[in-house]
């Protein structure tokens, strides 16, 4: 049964020099993989912005179920690297995904969840290593961890791989696949990378130009961007965007 996370009617973002999409239509599903791409300035932060309540719409609106405050979001940046001197150990780096009140312990079911992340994610044995001493996928795989530790509805990977050597990308996609079948978990994956977005989505969403495409993952390749297909109306009336 499919079941509505995120809806989006007619969402137009304009800033004053620039409409960056407009009328876009999309309903993300629950254990939807979706993989929002295109080239840079596309338009796919802007997107992203937009559906998690940063940017307000110049048009159209955004309707998350159950509710905006109730959907749990995990998120894993664009790889940065971790100094060698970063005292966590990574299990502990990982709980700060966890903790939401300020007490230096953590429960039972705390425990559990953090135990159980980090044998998800492969990274039981490294537990007690310091953070800063793992290697780069070592400490992605902690980011990811840390978004998953507290079983989020809805994970973003905001150009999680970008950075990676191409077998540490294929690990940690592996793992997010893995994970999002076993829970029924929802992917937004924004990247420039056509390959991976193919390996991994169930469908996608192309930014280009201003206009979009989207579609099942096995269409990428053979749809072409036309405007009157996706009815969209890149000279909508509408005031800039205000920022939120
Ligand atoms: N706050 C803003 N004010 C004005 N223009 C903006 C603003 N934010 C983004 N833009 C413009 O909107 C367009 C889309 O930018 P956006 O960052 O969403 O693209 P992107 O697809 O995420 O690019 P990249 O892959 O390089 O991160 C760009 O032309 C950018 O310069």
């Amino acid at each position: 049964m499919t079941e509505p996370i995120i809806n989006v009617n007619n969402l137009t973002v304009r800033f004053p020099d620039k409409t960056v999409f407009a009328d876009v239509n999309v309903t993300i599903n629950r254990g939807q993989f979706l993989s929002i791409v295109g080239d840079n300035g596309a338009g796919k932060t802007t997107l992203l912005r937009t559906l998690l309540g940063q940017l307000k719409p110049t048009n159209g609106k955004v309707e998350v179920y159950p509710s905006r405050r109730e959907l749990k979001i995990g998120y894993v940046p664009q790889f940065r690297n971790i100094d060698s001197d970063y005292p966590l150990s990574l299990r502990n780096f990982v709980a700060l995904g966890l903790i939401k009140r300020v007490a230096p312990w953590l429960s039972r079911k705390e425990q559990h969840q953090l135990d159980a992340i980090l044998k998800e994610t492969e990274l039981t044995h490294l537990a007690a290593t310091r953070l800063g001493t793992a290697s780069g996928g070592e400490k992605q795989k902690a980011y990811l961890a840390q978004a998953l530790v507290e079983q989020p509805d809805l994970l973003i990977l905001d150009e999680s791989t970008a950075s990676l050597d191409n077998v540490m990308k294929y690990e940690l996609l592996d793992l997010v696949a893995h994970y999002q079948k076993e829970h029924n978990l929802t992917v937004i994956f924004v990247t420039h990378d056509l390959p991976l977005a193919k390996r991994y989505s169930t469908d996608y969403l192309m930014l280009k130009d201003g206009q979009y495409e989207t579609g099942t993952i096995d269409e990428l390749n053979t749809n072409v961007l036309r405007a009157d297909d996706n009815q969209i109306n890149i000279t909508m009336n509408g005031g800039a965007c205000e920022h939120v």
